[in-house]
């Protein structure tokens, strides 16, 4: 099966249950989100996808291949997290070079006009660059290697709204060009509801939701007006959680909407409200 598949893993730091029997396949020519509030396992999935760290049990297949140890499946991937490998100072346009030796496929001359469109000055050395400079390195290495599955590890960590901006844009561009597979972990949800196609959902080390975007939404809605005429509305409805702003509620509700009391708004869920209600304490 082509994909990164991730079989029954387990991974504990110390007292804490980082991973918990986790289950997922990342298929080809996708774009994952994978969403999950603080410490609740993304940085650590994504490590023990692309072998970064081991997992206490499981495995990882890498269109169908073990991936421990084999360089070919690992070859295949590329993670971008908050860690970096590179030399002590080397420089942004020599890291381009370089590149080339660990990624056949990697494009040079793409790179550096992207770094272009970013401003990142490629005589920099990387140990002197900003934090948002930093991520912008490591999103232009992500985006220019040309492997098939590619992980993003808060890749917008730092970046002000126009570099964000920008890198959706360019991400949305190469991925239409020649998709390829992304898997996103961020918090900044918002922002990539509407480019991402499957939603992973992380609650405490274990997958709570793994499905498309589409698909999730379709589950519910949301209903608003006054108090007593929601309260009223939700009697005997499965309900996610309800927000009240005075004597306004709103609340997310799972199933099909019953418009016969016209006092009451329905509209569709939103993926960040969804999360938060989902996740919530
Ligand atoms: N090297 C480590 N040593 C000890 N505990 C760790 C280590 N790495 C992760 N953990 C713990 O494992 C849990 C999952 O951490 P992880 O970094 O995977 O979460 P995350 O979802 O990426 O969080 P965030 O959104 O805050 O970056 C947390 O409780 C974290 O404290």
């Amino acid at each position: 099966m082509n994909g990164i598949e991730i079989r029954q893993v387990f991974k504990r730091y110390g007292a804490v249950q980082a991973l918990s029997n986790v289950n997922i396949c990342f298929g080809e020519q996708k774009i994952y989100g994978l969403l999950g509030r603080n410490g609740a396992g993304k940085s650590t999935l994504l490590n023990v996808a692309a072998n970064r760290i081991f997992a206490d049990g499981g495995e990882v297949l890498v269109d169908g291949e073990r991936a421990a140890e084999n360089d070919r499946a690992l070859s295949k991937l590329y993670l971008m997290s908050e860690k970096t490998y590179y030399p002590e100072n080397m420089k942004v346009g020599t890291a381009f070079r370089w590149a080339k030796n660990f990624y056949p496929e990697f494009d040079e001359e793409y790179a550096r006009n992207l770094a272009g469109s970013f401003v990142l000055n490629t005589s920099s050395r990387i140990s002197a660059l900003s934090t948002g400079y930093l991520s912008i390195f490591k999103l232009v290495m992500a985006l220019s290697v040309n492997v098939p599955y590619v992980l993003l590890d808060e890749p917008v960590l730092g970046l002000d709204a126009n570099h964000r901006e920008l890198f959706y844009r360019i991400l949305l561009a190469k991925y239409g060009e020649k998709p390829f597979t992304v898997v996103l972990s961020t918090h900044l949800i918002e922002e990539v509801a509407s480019i991402i196609e499957d939603v992973v959902i992380l609650k405490e080390g274990k997958v709570i939701r793994n499905e498309s975007r589409e698909e999730l939404l379709s589950k519910g809605y949301t209903v608003s007006g006054g108090a007593r005429a929601v309260e009223d509305y939700l009697r005997g409805r499965e309900v996610l959680g309800v927000d009240a702003i005075g004597g306004l509620r709103t609340a997310y509700v799972l199933g099909k909407p019953d418009r016969s009391n016209p006092e009451l708004e329905f509209s569709g869920l939103d993926l960040q409200k969804l999360f938060i209600q989902l996740t919530g304490m």
